[in-house]
């Protein structure tokens, strides 16, 4: 297929992931989540805003009790973590005992996920795993066991599929890089 070039602000974005590739990694994750929390009532708990596509084209593939929640964190301005990770909307669940699952659209730093485990396991959940999309493992910072990854990535900026570039680009259905 072609590239597509795309112009968010000041940068120009090519194809990178196409939607094709992505649902079907989605499905490998499903059913591996079927698998490891059959019998058992999860919490699913998405980190608002990047997650939201990813986690409701998840969600479609699961066939199993489980329960899905939201919170939102927030940390990076133009294309770099400020290290600063806020909680924008918190947690409303009580998650004692419960088999929590965080879905992320991407761990890049690590930075946010590693500030929402520590806040979560003062909780005392029964379980935590990370289900993420992306994620970056040159760029991680933080000694994180994430379980559950659709696809590992270089350090590149990306955009597309509820990922953003100052707030543009979140509702493109495929993925997309900084042209360098
Ligand atoms: O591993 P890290 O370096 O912390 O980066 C990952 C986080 O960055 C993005 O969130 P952002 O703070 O941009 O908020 P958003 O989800 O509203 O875009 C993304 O959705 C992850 O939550
Ligand atoms: O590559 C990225 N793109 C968009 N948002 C992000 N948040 C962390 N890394 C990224």
């Amino acid at each position: 297929m072609e590239p597509r070039t795309i112009t968010l602000h000041d940068c120009q974005f090519s194809t990178y992931m196409y939607e094709e590739e992505i649902i079907a990694r989605i499905h490998m994750l499903a059913e591996q989540l079927e698998q490891d929390y059959a019998g058992k009532n999860p919490l699913f708990l998405a980190v608002l805003n990047g997650s939201f596509m990813f986690t409701a084209d998840l969600m479609k593939r699961i066939n199993m009790p489980c329960e899905i929640s939201f919170i939102r964190m927030s940390s990076y301005q133009d294309m770099q973590s400020t290290g600063n990770v806020r909680e924008v909307l918190g947690l409303t669940e009580n998650i004692e005992g419960r088999d929590v699952v965080v879905i992320e659209d991407i761990v890049d730093t690590g930075h946010t996920v590693n500030a929402l485990l520590q806040q979560l396991n003062e909780k005392q959940p029964a379980s935590i795993e990370i289900i993420t999309l992306l994620m970056k493992p040159e760029c991680l910072q933080h000694q994180l066991d994430v379980k559950y990854v659709a696809k590992s990535i270089p350090n590149d900026f990306v955009v597309g599929y509820g990922l953003d570039y100052n707030g543009l680009g979140r509702n493109l259905r495929d993925i997309y890089k900084i042209v360098s």
